[in-house]
This record gives C-alpha cells, structure tokens and sequence, in this order.
C-alpha cells in the first residue's frame, strides 16, 4: 500500500544573505488515514514541510511523493490537500454555509451537490443550528470548526493544519482537541497537523515527527515518543526528563545492564549498539522516593512542591546534580520526609532509555 506522503532527502534552502536551510534533508513517511503531527521549537521547519507538501513552496531538492506519485510538477490546486491556516482565512461577510460551500463552489460543483455536502459538513462539525449566521457573529471555536468543515468539504485525500488551535483559550482547545481527532477518524482523511505543543502532539497524534533546526529526530507514537526518546533533544522538548550518567556493562538484545556512579546496578532501554559511558533519561514519575539505604542513587531533599494533582520532590544528588520526581497526589497517599532530609532515589528495570548521544 503507497503512503500517503513519502519524503526522501528533502531539502529546502530559502535564498537570501545568508541562505536559510530550512529542511536539511528530510525522510519521512506518512501512512495513509493518519493523524500524523509535526512537533518542534519554532522555526524547525514545520510549516516549510507542510508549504512543500501544499504545493505554495517548491524544495531545493529531494523527492515528495503522495500515494507513490511524485507532487513536484503538480500545481496547489491541483494536488487533493487542503489546509486549515492559524487564522481561519474565513469570509466575514459570508454565512456559516457559504463560507463551508465556498470551495466546492469554485470547483464548479453542481448546486444540489454542493448544499448536500455543506448539510452534512455541518452537521459533522455539530454547526447546523448557525448555518446562516455571518461568520463574525460567531465565537472563536465556532469559526475554526467553520474553518475545518470548508477544508474538509471537498473530501480532499490530505488535510494540512497548521497551528489551527493556537488562538483558542485553555478550555477551548482542550475540547477542539478531541472534536478534531473524532473529525479524523470519521471521515479517515489523513491529518498533517503542526503544533509546537508537545501535549497536544500527544493527545492526538497516531504518531509523531518531532524536528529541530530543519532535521526529523525521531518518528513514533506517542508513548514511544516520551517513554522512549531517542535523543536528548526528544528527552528535553518533550515533558521533563532528568539525566543521569552511566555505564553500560553488558546488553541483551534491546536490554542494557548500567551501572550508576553509586556503583548500583540497573537495566535499561537502549535502541542501538551504545556502549561505554552514556546518559540516561528517566521521567519524574517514573521514580520513587525511597530511604536513603534502599535508593539507587543517594541525596537530599531540597524542595517538596505541591501541585495539586501532584507534588514535585527536588533531591539534590550527591554528585550535584538535581533529580525531580514526580508522585500523585490523593486522598491517602502521604510522604513521610521534609526539606533537609537524607533520602534515596529508585526506579524499576526498564523505567529508565539509554540514549543515542
Ligand atoms: N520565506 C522565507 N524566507 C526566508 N526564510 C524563511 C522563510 N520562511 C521561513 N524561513 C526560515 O526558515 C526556518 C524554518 O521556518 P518555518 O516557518 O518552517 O518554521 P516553523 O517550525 O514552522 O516555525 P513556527 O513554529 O515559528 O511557525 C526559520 O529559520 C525561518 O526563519
């Protein structure tokens, strides 16, 4: 089965004073009725990847193909990809209904067709009841599901979004978030969605590219992303991380016995054939705070934070070094210790990723 996007080498270089490499050289693949999420800090070339894939920039080189034929000579209008901008892009004076049959309009879409596909991308997008209000009578959350059901209504195979929940407050996005994965899986259009949000990213994406200046780092799912990360990049974008040296003194297959620098041993995670001296990555909530004698690493305590839903605990290592763990809070969960206490750091065998640097 063809992808729905291939990208190989693709390489995108902006012309000025100096040149900017936007994309260094790019391989990704996406599959077919994918919720596929560009993650990454601003100007990693999110938005030059999703341009490319329009059709509105051209690449410097490299190949990109959409289900195992080439896009390069094809122009926008013509490729079956739509996008949802930031800003909606909406016609403030046109209604609801307009606005969703705008494009099918100009596609030359007969009339009976077009007010049937509007009924049911209004009623997709829960917009029926303001089908003839103007647009800028309408909320915030309101124009983007507007938004959403224009660039769905020609059925196009590839829907690109880019950023479109950014102008949505907390609540708001939170809802969209879900109503956008629902969209996704009801209408089985591939979803290219870009965000610089990591949570977002993980609560709706089948799988994630997360990219740093201009290069992919690591393609997985959401768990794989953040219980697995491939480097410390990944690591550190993604959630909070603590880093902790090691040193690999065996492997079995994809398992690596390490030992700490309290000369403690634990197993962990490694991808590749890593070997020697490496850092290992492990989530606040991933470890427990434990009496100094039964922890693998020693310290003490520096800060008790309470967050409500959690509370934070800051052990200052004997190394120097400061861990962070991170334990749930309710109705009987309690800790015994206080600021100024010696007090020892675990973690299970495979809680812990080796990783690639
Ligand atoms: N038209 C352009 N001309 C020159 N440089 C550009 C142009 N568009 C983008 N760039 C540069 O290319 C790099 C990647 O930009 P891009 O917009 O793809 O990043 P991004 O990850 O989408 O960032 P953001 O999250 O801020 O939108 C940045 O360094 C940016 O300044």
């Amino acid at each position: 089965m063809a992808k729905a996007i291939t990208a190989r080498a693709l390489r995108k270089v902006y012309p000025g004073h100096p040149p900017v490499e936007a994309l260094a050289s790019i391989d990704l693949e996406i599959q077919d009725n994918e919720f596929f999420t560009l993650l990454g800090p601003s100007g990693c070339g999110k938005t030059t990847l999703l341009r490319l894939i329009a059709g509105f920039e051209h690449p410097t080189s490299g190949s990109l193909e959409m289900f195992g034929e080439s896009l390069l000579d094809s122009p926008p209008y013509k490729r079956p990809i739509n996008t949802v901008f930031q800003n909606y892009a909406l016609f403030p004076h046109m209604t609801v209904a307009e606005n969703i049959g705008f494009g099918l309009q100009m596609l030359g879409t007969p009339k009976a067709a077009i007010r049937s596909t509007v009924a049911e991308m209004m009623e997709l997008v829960q917009m029926t009841q303001m089908a003839d209000r103007q647009t800028s009578q309408i909320s915030g959350g309101q124009q983007q599901r507007v938004a959403l059901a224009r660039a769905l209504a020609p059925r196009p195979k590839i829907l690109l979004l880019d950023e479109p929940l950014s102008a949505l407050d907390f609540k708001l996005r939170k809802k969209m978030q879900l109503e956008l994965k629902r969209l996704q899986t009801e209408t089985g259009i591939t979803f290219i969605f870009v965000t610089h949000d990591q949570e977002e990213a993980l609560t709706m994406s089948d799988r994630i590219a997360v990219m740093s200046n201009g290069a992919v780092r690591q393609v997985g799912r959401p768990r794989e992303i953040y219980d697995r990360p491939a480097d410390r990049f990944v690591a550190d974008f993604i959630g909070d991380t603590n880093f902790l040296p090691a040193k690999i003194i065996g492997r079995d297959g994809e398992t690596a016995q390490l030992r700490l620098p309290s000369g403690k041993m634990v197993q962990a995670h490694a991808n590749e054939a890593s070997a020697g001296q490496v850092t290992l990555a492990l989530r606040p909530e991933h470890a427990q705070l434990t009496s100094e004698a039964e922890g693998l690493l020693a310290g003490s305590l520096r800060d008790v934070v309470y967050f409500g839903t959690d509370t934070h605990f800051h052990v200052g290592l004997d190394d120097g070094s400061e861990f962070v763990l991170r334990q749930q809070n309710g109705p009987t969960v309690a800790h015994s210790y206080v600021t100024g206490d010696r007090v020892g750091v675990s973690f299970p065998d495979g809680a812990a990723q080796v990783l690639r640097d």
